[in-house]
This record gives structure tokens, sequence and C-alpha cells, in this order.
């Protein structure tokens, strides 16, 4: 196992009573690498996350955790792996600055590294104020730091910026790039697609327990064929120009696979002097809808 992967899972199979959950899932984070964890209710993310902690033993398959196999690990503790659950919940007649202090004395860490977050996290003004008087934001922060006041290798996060305003989410996201830059490995379960797009180097996207993608952005674009968009004020005059570019041409934009895409770029500069245009690639809201609709329609039974 490189010393530079943070977690890997091999074939990781879970069934709850005879409900397969979870079905022959692999992939592997490196050390200062993001990886989003995609799919819809139910597909299986939670349970992954579970296996990830130790807190559930797949039912198949092996999980190593920053160099150490989990089914073989006396302690878990040991592990520098932080976690921020969906739903942040502490005791909260307790101040803001009591909870860490329990975390902290948990996990053998001083009061001086409490401190140092309270400030970072900009939570210092409230550190004696009982949680209930916190806001979603302020309580996501502390869940936040909670998360890493062992200063992890690897950090679990199960929707870490639902129900935050723009500020609050890019501050988390910009801790999250300044862990990342230190060598932790980041696993973010999410469905805010748009928000997490700049901030990952790869995605696993479940459906029904399976696997439909895994890998990085680029490699799952160039998988789907999803096109790039050309969009230019003076599309329309370039295409009378050079007409064999009206196939490609669906609403206000031409529609370009990898291959064609440096070609017409070099037809519209050298041959209509067109300078002024834009090259969208696909969002990752397009790319997990298009491998979403490669399996059977999903039916959430409640
Ligand atoms: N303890 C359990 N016993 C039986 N079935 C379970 C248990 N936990 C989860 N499941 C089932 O396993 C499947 C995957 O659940 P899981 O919570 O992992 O999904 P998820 O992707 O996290 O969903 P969501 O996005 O809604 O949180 C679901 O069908 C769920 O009902």
């Amino acid at each position: 196992m490189s010393a530079s992967i943070a977690v890997s899972a091999s074939n990781i199979r879970h069934h709850y009573a005879d409900f397969q959950a979870l079905d022959d899932i692999s992939f592997a984070v490196e050390r200062g690498q993001t990886m989003a964890l995609l799919g819809h209710n139910g597909a299986g993310k939670s349970t992954l996350i579970k296996i990830l902690l130790g807190l559930i033993k797949p039912s198949e398959g092996r999980v190593n955790v920053l160099g150490k196999d989990l089914s073989s690990l006396r302690n878990r503790a040991d592990l520098k792996m932080g976690y921020l659950p969906e739903n942040v919940s502490f005791y909260d007649k307790l101040t803001g600055k009591e909870i860490l202090n329990y975390f902290a004395a948990l996990k053998g860490i001083g009061k001086v590294r409490v401190e140092q977050l309270l400030q970072e996290f900009g939570l210092e003004y409230a550190q004696d104020r009982a949680l209930k008087t916190y806001s979603k934001g302020m309580k996501q922060r502390l869940g936040f730091a909670q998360a890493i006041l062992s200063r992890p290798e690897l950090l679990l996060l199960d929707e870490p910026t639902v129900g935050l305003d723009p500020v609050a989410s890019k501050f988390l996201y910009s801790k999250i790039d300044e862990l990342k830059q230190q060598g932790c490995g980041v696993i973010v379960c999410t469905h805010e697609l748009s928000l997490i797009e700049n901030n990952i180097d790869m995605a696993l996207i479940l459906a029904k327990g399976k696997a439909l993608a895994a890998g990085s952005l680029s490699d799952l674009r160039a998988a789907s064929g999803l096109k790039t968009r050309l969009t230019s004020p003076q599309l329309l005059e370039a295409i009378a120009l050079q007409p064999q570019l009206t196939s490609m041409l669906c609403d206000d934009a031409l529609l370009l696979d990898k291959q064609q895409k440096s070609a017409v770029v070099k037809l519209l500069t050298n041959q209509c002097q067109l300078f002024d245009f834009s090259l969208k690639e696909p969002a990752l809201a397009e790319i997990y809808h298009f491998y979403m609709g490669q399996c059977a329609p999903v039916v959430e039974v409640s």
C-alpha cells in the first residue's frame, strides 16, 4: 500500500439482513486529494462512510486507512481521522469552548489547540455562550473545528455546507483546501454539486449501492462523452463564413467533442478572426445526471 494513499476501499460489499446496500465498491483517495461521494438518497453513501469510520464492519472487502487495515486495527482512536456528521448535534447547554474542550480531553489534546481553533473559526466571541444560542453556521464551524481537533490526515465530511450561506460555505471550503495542502485526504458526501465542483479532485458516484463512475473530474467528463459548449456574440457570423460548423450548432452554442475542440477553435481564430468566445466544460451536475441516467430509474420507497 502506497504511503501517499489516505484511504482505500477494495471490493466492499455490505448487506443489512438480505438487502444489499453496497455492491463491490473500490476506490482510493491520496493524501492531499478531495473526493466527492455522490449519489441519490439511499444510494449507500452513509453506509460507506460508516464503514470507513469503522463503525460498521463490511460484509466483504477491505478498508485501509492511513496505511492500516481497519479489520486488524485494535484501536481506531489512534488513527488521525476527523469526522463531521450531517447534523452536528452536541449537548446544547454546554458552551462552544466546553464542547471543544470535552472532545480535546477525550483525544488527549491540549487546551491551546482549542483556543487556536476558536480563534481560527471566528468563534472566540461566542466561546462562553451556550450552543443553543448558536446559529446554524456557527454550529457548523464548531462541528468542523471538532472534526479537525486532532489535525487529521483523513477527514470525512457529511453534507458540510448544507443550510449555510455562500460566504460560510466558501469559508469551510477554504479550510478544507488548507488541510489538503497539509496532506490531508478528504471525502465529502454532498448533494450540492455546483458548490463542490471547484473543490474536488475526484468523484465516486453511487446508485443503488453500485459505483456508477469513479475517477478524476476530467476522466469522468471524457468517459461521459458530454460536449464542451462554445459560445460567442459573433457565432452566427462565423458560421456564415464556415457553414460546416452548422451541424454542431445547438441553441446558441457549438457543441464540441474532445477531438473537435482544438480544430474548431483554430478554425474560428485563424479563418474567422473570432477571438471573443468562451468554452464551458460540462458541469459536475451534468456529469452526475449523465451517469445517473445510465442506471435503471431509482425508485424511492418510503
Ligand atoms: N441499519 C439499517 N438497516 C437496514 N437497512 C439500512 C440500514 N441503514 C441503511 N439501510 C438501507 O441501506 C440503503 C443505503 O442507505 P444509506 O443511508 O447508506 O444511503 P445514503 O446514500 O446515505 O442516503 P441519504 O442521501 O438519504 O442519506 C438504504 O436503502 C437504507 O434504507
